[in-house]
């Protein structure tokens, strides 16, 4: 089936469409996963269909590696590559300083280990996205099957002792099972409601046996694409500590046509 696209898909897709004007022939690109994700990966694929470019992509969960197949982007391993010039990847919540919450599908392990393999990283959202304070968004938090009734009452435990809102913990589902990650890992969600100091947080969940990664991205995003429904564009560089504001010109409408929503 075909059908228009809805504005936060419109939106996602400018933000993709200027995220990949980083993208330079024969860079080694770290793939994100998501559905601001996917539309990268399908321009991407358009870069390497009609202006020739050469790119090789590492994903960062086995969807995106399917779908950047069937779109025409290499795919390697990262090991394979050991090292990479650009990662381009959604995010769940960015605050003003540019730190992420990440997860929501459940990728944020293999995502934090190509973003952190990467010499810059690009995060592509909408305005929905925005936050003052992280922790609005569930808190993902990846745990090893093993022990995981444990690891989440330890971890609730360690919530008492830190400056957060929110003290619960969630095992996501899929159905009636439990949720795995690429890595065959369970995934819980923290609602925290409001977490006053990230670096913190980070630091303590990682302590805790049990947990292998958390999905508070901080100090990771170099670059910030806003996309708007209307066509307009915010470049935010954390690093040269530049705002720019644009206009993508959409008027080439059949990639404003999709054949399945992610
Ligand atoms: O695990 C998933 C990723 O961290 C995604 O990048 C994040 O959930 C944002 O996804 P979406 O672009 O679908 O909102």
């Amino acid at each position: 089936m075909t059908a228009a696209l809805s504005p936060i898909d419109k939106a996602k897709y400018i933000a993709a469409r200027r995220a990949v004007e980083f993208v330079e022939d024969g860079m080694r690109v770290g793939l994100g996963t998501g559905s601001t994700a996917a539309w990268m990966v399908r321009c991407l694929g358009e870069l390497i269909r009609d202006e020739g470019m050469k790119i090789t992509g590492v994903a960062t969960s086995a969807r995106t590696a399917e779908l950047a197949r069937e779109v025409g982007v290499p795919v390697k391993t990262l090991d394979e590559v050991r090292w990479l010039d650009l990662t381009i990847d959604g995010a769940d919540e960015y605050d003003p300083n540019l730190n992420l919450i990440k997860g929501g599908g459940g990728a944020l392990l293999h995502e934090k280990i190509v973003a952190t393999a990467s010499d810059q990283m690009v995060v592509i959202a909408d305005l929905s996205k925005q936050v003052d304070t992280l922790g609005a968004f569930p808190l993902p938090v990846e745990v090893i099957p093993f022990g995981w009734q444990t690891t989440k009452a330890l971890i609730e435990e360690m919530l008492s002792n830190v400056d957060v809102l929110g003290r619960s913990a969630s095992l996501r589902l899929n159905g009636a099972e439990p949720y795995c990650s690429d890595q065959g890992n369970f995934i819980l969600d923290l609602h925290l409601r409001r977490i006053a100091n990230p670096a913190q947080l980070s630091l303590v969940l990682n302590q805790i046996p049990g947990v292998v990664e958390n999905g508070l991205f901080l100090d990771i995003c170099d670059v910030l694409v806003i996309g708007n429904a209307d066509g307009t564009v915010e470049v935010r560089d954390i690093n040269n500590g530049t705002v720019e504001h644009e206009r993508i010109d959409i008027t080439d409408t059949e990639n404003l046509f999709v054949d399945s929503a992610e």
